[in-house]
């Protein structure tokens, strides 16, 4: 086995930290063939979907990916900016504003760099540069506050794998999830309640987070208690009483039963039941995207208004807001501790030119 070392390494390299944070990833244009290529990626992943390995290859080949990748293709480019895609562009947004704020109190000491499960930048590229430079100790933060195998889980996976083919490994920290943290909670608050300044308050919010299939929770994963915590943590925040709110599950798909209620459906029923004026807020979703920004911002506005609904608004994700990057910032510093950082450099750099001239030499090393 050829195992990856660093070309190139020298002892006077500085230590650094490095932060890692992903999401999903994203088409690189939005045209078919992109779509094609990302949705083949993404969709081959087993932790995504959990169908025995030869009957999905047949369906995913044979079936989807000749069907979804226009279909999808002709979604994103309602989305698309000139910037690129949301997803994209605010994730890099975040991982800047995050370096510009652990840089407060670790100077370059600690780099923070962002990569996409699926597509690019790929997070074996991204890995490679960070530890290449000089990264010994990595956190690994998966921008999914709330813990599931087909997200947090797979993005392990990936570092995992990666890891398998190196020499040298960092010190390792995983943020597998954050949905009942003080920050993030008191950023989501924050968000809503900054909306409702411009807006005014709804007759109902509606949480929404992207639903997996049913069977991952009866399998034991634990996503769907994760967002009604998310949720419960929220209202509590708000001084919502219990019908103020609702947790729902969106951006279904396939045939099979995926977390319910569903938040078309609901979106769908909610003004015969006499609630006319919603707003919608998506927790799990660290940045806008495809799913919220078409698929709630627009298609299930659509439905709410055609089923009687009056007032129907959606309330922007975390996106690289001041309050988010403040409850990044502290999580990420609550898993350095117990790490020296910057810790030594000047006897280091001296030491490590004395290690390299005496290299083989019949005296100890230092
Ligand atoms: C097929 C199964 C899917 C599972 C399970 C799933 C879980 C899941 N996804 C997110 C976050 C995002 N998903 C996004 C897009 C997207 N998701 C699926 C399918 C599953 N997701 C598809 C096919 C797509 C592509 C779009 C489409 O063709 O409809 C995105 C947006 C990406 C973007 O580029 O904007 C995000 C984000 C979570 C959090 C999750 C489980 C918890
Ligand atoms: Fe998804
Ligand atoms: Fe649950």
């Amino acid at each position: 086995m050829n195992y990856r070392g660093y070309a190139g390494f020298s002892h006077a390299q500085k230590d650094k930290v490095g932060v890692l944070i992903t999401n999903l990833g994203t088409p690189d244009a939005p045209d078919t063939p992109s779509l094609r290529r990302y949705l083949k990626e993404f969709l081959s992943d087993p932790r995504v979907v959990e169908v025995p390995r030869v009957l999905w290859w047949l369906i995913l080949n044979g079936v989807i990916l000749r069907i979804r990748p226009r279909r999808s293709a002709a979604a994103y480019k309602t989305v698309w900016t000139e910037q690129g895609s949301p997803l994209m562009f605010h994730t890099e947004a975040q991982a800047k504003e995050l370096q510009a704020s652990l840089a407060k109190d670790y100077g370059d000491d600690v780099v923070v760099r962002f990569a996409m499960r699926y597509g690019s930048p790929g997070m074996a590229s991204v890995l490679d540069e960070m530890l290449s430079s000089g990264v010994r100790k990595l956190v690994l933060l998966p921008l999914y506050p709330q813990y599931s195998g087909a997200t947090s889980g797979s993005t392990f996976d990936a570092l995992a794998r990666d890891f398998l083919q190196r020499r040298w490994l960092p010190d390792l920290r995983f943020i597998s999830h954050y949905h009942d943290d003080a920050g993030y909670i008191d950023a989501c608050v924050q968000q809503i309640k900054a909306f409702w300044q411009q807006h005014g308050r709804p007759q109902k919010l509606i949480f929404s987070y992207h639903g997996v299939p049913k069977n991952y929770l009866l399998k034991g994963d634990p996503y769907h208690c994760e967002c009604h915590k998310t949720s419960r943590l929220i209202a509590e925040q708000l001084e919502l009483g219990k019908d103020d709110y609702l947790t729902t599950f969106q951006s279904r798909f396939g045939r099979e039963e995926w977390l319910q209620p569903y938040t078309d459906e609901t979106l769908k029923a909610l003004p015969d039941l006499g609630v006319k004026n919603v707003q919608v807020f998506c927790p799990g979703f660290s940045a806008d995207c495809l799913e919220t920004i078409e698929e709630i911002g627009e298609e299930n506005r659509e439905y709410f208004e055609q089923a009687g609904g009056e007032h129907y608004a959606y309330i922007p994700a975390l996106n690289a807001s001041e309050p988010h990057i403040a409850a990044l910032t502290a999580l990420v510093k609550r898993e350095l501790q117990g790490w020296a950082i910057g810790a030594g450099d000047e006897e280091r750099e001296q030491r490590a030119a004395a290690r390299e001239r005496n290299y083989g030499k019949l005296t100890n090393q230092d």
